[in-house]
């Protein structure tokens, strides 16, 4: 086929997407692996303004724990994770928002400007967004039991407001989040930033949740990129975690598209944000990408 003809088809083939999503709100949670070269930050960037200008509400919500663990390790501190979460101590807390908050939140904001977006950057803490109280992870003894584990200034979703960005929204803006609580006294969280898109996205009543991260999808077997999970059901997630498939960072993530299915979400997606364009792929293909995960 000639290439201008292939062309048009593409964009032909993105017109029943662009019809079904328009006036629609997509969760996109922007994880620190995808954001490792400016390449791929632009194309995420491109992605996203795109989707705006078909008249999809785009809405992200960040990550940035590679750019988390570097200034840690400027100033000589190391994190321990438990179960994908960064144990938090007070020092801890204050870094992790001063990036996530500070020049993550403010980078993509202006990337998303400069791409002839209009992006406003909010922490959890502003407007009342995120309000959230300190958890406890649930971590296996030996003797297998589930026990309450301290992990600091680790923050549960108690509630999120989402009337700051139903106003934004309206007005044409695309909201940044960084996934920064705020406590009974204002107090700051720290909360996983797959956890707070999946409660962002049931708030909004969002049509579509995608995870981008730094994998293919659910792989059965890390090693091997063939062994995708293209689609997953609530009910097989337990049993791939008991299995021990699903491990580290994969677990929030997953847990998050359960509980965003739950609550309301119409579908999740675990996509891979090293792949130029992947979100472009996943909302306006017919294949998809990456993992699918449903009720
Ligand atoms: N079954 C699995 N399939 C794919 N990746 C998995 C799986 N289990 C654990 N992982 C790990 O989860 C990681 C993604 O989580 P994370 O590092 O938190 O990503 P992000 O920074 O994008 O949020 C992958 O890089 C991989 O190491
Ligand atoms: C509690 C917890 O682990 N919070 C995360 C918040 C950032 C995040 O989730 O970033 P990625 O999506 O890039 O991993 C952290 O401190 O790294």
């Amino acid at each position: 086929m000639n290439s201008a003809l292939e062309k048009a088809g593409i964009l032909v083939e993105a017109l029943p997407y662009i019809k079904k999503f328009a006036g629609k709100t997509v969760v996109i949670k922007y994880g620190g692996a995808a954001m490792l070269n400016d390449d791929l930050k632009e194309a995420v960037i491109q992605d996203i303004v795109l989707m705006k200008y078909v008249g999809i509400n785009p809405v992200i919500v960040h990550g940035g724990g590679p750019e988390i663990n570097s200034l840690l390790k400027r100033v000589g501190l190391e994190s321990t994770f438990i179960q994908g979460l960064r144990v938090t101590d007070e020092a801890t807390m204050e870094l992790v928002e001063m990036v996530l908050a500070g020049k993550v939140n403010k980078e993509i904001v202006a990337r998303l400007q400069r791409q002839g977006g209009k992006a406003v950057g909010i922490s959890g803490k502003d407007g009342g967004l995120i309000k959230a109280k300190k958890r406890f992870e649930l971590v296996k003894n030996e003797a297998g039991d589930r026990i309450p584990t301290d992990i600091g200034y680790v923050g549960d979703v108690v509630k999120i407001q989402p009337d700051l960005l139903f106003g934004l929204i309206d007005q044409g803006y695309i909201p940044v989040i960084a996934p920064i609580g705020a406590g009974e006294t204002g107090e700051a969280y720290n909360i996983n930033a797959d956890t707070a898109a999946g409660e962002i996205a049931q708030a909004l009543e969002a049509d579509k949740l995608v995870l981008l991260t730094d994998v293919e999808g659910i792989l059965r077997d890390r090693n091997n990129p063939d062994s995708l999970i293209s689609s997953l059901q609530i009910n097989q997630v337990e049993p791939l975690m008991e299995e021990g498939i699903l491990s580290g960072g994969m677990i929030p993530k997953v847990r998050c598209c359960v509980e965003a299915l739950q609550g309301g979400v119409g579908t999740t997606h675990i996509i891979d944000g090293r792949l130029p364009h992947s979100l472009l792929l996943e909302v306006f293909t017919d294949q998809g990408i990456g993992t699918m995960v449903v009720k």
